[in-house]
């Protein structure tokens, strides 16, 4: 099946709850494409030898690679680093993450700033546009083990909301937001 997607209720309950609108309210993946979101569904058993993955690394130039498994055992400052996840921040690249084990959720603004939010399990791998508005939490699971792609030598800086002077948030906001329903004659 493919990846599940939702408008966020906003309240003061717990992050790793799904926090579902009543009704339930989901978002297709085209929906997330509009948003510059990319999605693949892919094997994560044999990801050493993985020729799908491989073909994405290739064509999309995503040489670096590193696995973050996201436990306190193996992670230093495991709390401040889930409480930084959260906070809500842009990147002045994209974010490209696959999801090995376990489950965790990723929430982008779409655009009129709503959250949604992106449930990822097993095999799921998605890209967040540099400059989109984002945060992660773990799920109820409370766990996830997850490869991080990135091209050339990663930078993992989080520049907190607000940022709309950033160039990667001016970008985007050109790229994916302005431009909606202006036939393509007129650019
Ligand atoms: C746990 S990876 C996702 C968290 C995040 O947004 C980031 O690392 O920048
Ligand atoms: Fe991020």
């Amino acid at each position: 099946m493919a990846i599940e997607a939702w408008f966020m209720e906003e309240n003061d309950e717990d992050q790793r709850l799904p926090h579902h609108r009543n009704p339930k309210q989901f978002v297709s993946l085209d929906h997330l494409a509009d948003l510059g979101v990319l999605y693949w569904k892919l094997n994560p058993k044999d990801y050493e030898n993985d020729q799908e993955l491989k073909e994405i690394r290739e064509s999309r130039g995503y040489n670096y690679m590193d696995l973050l498994d996201l436990c306190p055992e193996r992670v230093e400052n495991y709390e401040e680093k889930l409480k930084n996840f959260y906070t809500e921040h842009i990147h002045g690249d994209e974010e490209i993450r696959y999801c090995l084990e376990g489950s965790g959720y990723f929430d982008v603004r779409d655009k009129e700033d709503r959250w949604i939010r992106i449930w990822i399990k097993e095999g799921d791998m998605i890209v967040l546009p540099a400059g989109i508005y984002h945060r992660f939490t773990l799920d109820t699971g409370n766990y996830v083990k997850l490869m991080r792609l990135f091209v050339g030598e990663p930078v993992w800086t989080a520049y907190n909301r607000p940022q709309e002077h950033h160039p990667a948030r001016k970008n985007y906001i050109n790229n994916f937001t302005h431009k909606v329903g202006v036939p393509l004659e007129a650019h």
